[in-house]
């Protein structure tokens, strides 16, 4: 493999980097639900270093953080392929965005769930910690 190649490969690389990084801001800058999703994935990162979560937990957690964003990610995505696609009501612009935002609904009622059964015993261990004093 040449220089030139290893310095083409390079550049293509952070070209897809760079591009996916402006796709990441532009979408943040614009969608309310995802920086709700950055929101929530601080307020549950801070609650793991709170409650001292074990690396299993950890894991959980990160899969819930990283799977909401890019499933978010993916719904954007949809929602800006269809309005370029069409601007008049169709059916089935209406069901690619449901479908697109169901996907996300469905990730996210799991990362509830995950949240719940992380979080609940610890805070609810807390309160009796609490009332013993
Ligand atoms: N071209 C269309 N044809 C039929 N139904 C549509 C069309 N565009 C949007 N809809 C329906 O209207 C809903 C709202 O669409 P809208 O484009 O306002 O918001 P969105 O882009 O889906 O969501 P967000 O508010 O997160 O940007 C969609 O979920 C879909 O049910």
């Amino acid at each position: 493999m040449g220089l030139k190649d290893k310095t083409s490969k390079g550049s293509r690389w952070r070209k897809t980097f760079v591009y996916a990084w402006q796709g990441l801001m532009d979408a943040l800058g614009k969608e309310k639900n995802l920086q709700f999703h950055f929101v929530f994935a601080s307020i549950m990162v801070v609650c793991s270093f709170i409650f001292s979560i074990s690396r299993t937990e950890w894991l959980f957690v990160i899969l819930s953080i990283f799977g909401v964003i890019a499933l978010e990610l993916m719904n954007t995505a949809v929602e800006r392929v269809v309005d370029l696609v069409t601007k008049e009501y169709h059916p089935l612009a209406k069901q690619a965005k449901d479908i697109a935002a169901a996907s996300v609904l469905v990730y996210a009622f799991m990362s509830v769930i995950i949240g719940l059964v992380i979080f609940l015993p610890k805070v609810i261990q807390l309160f009796e910690k609490w009332l013993v004093f």
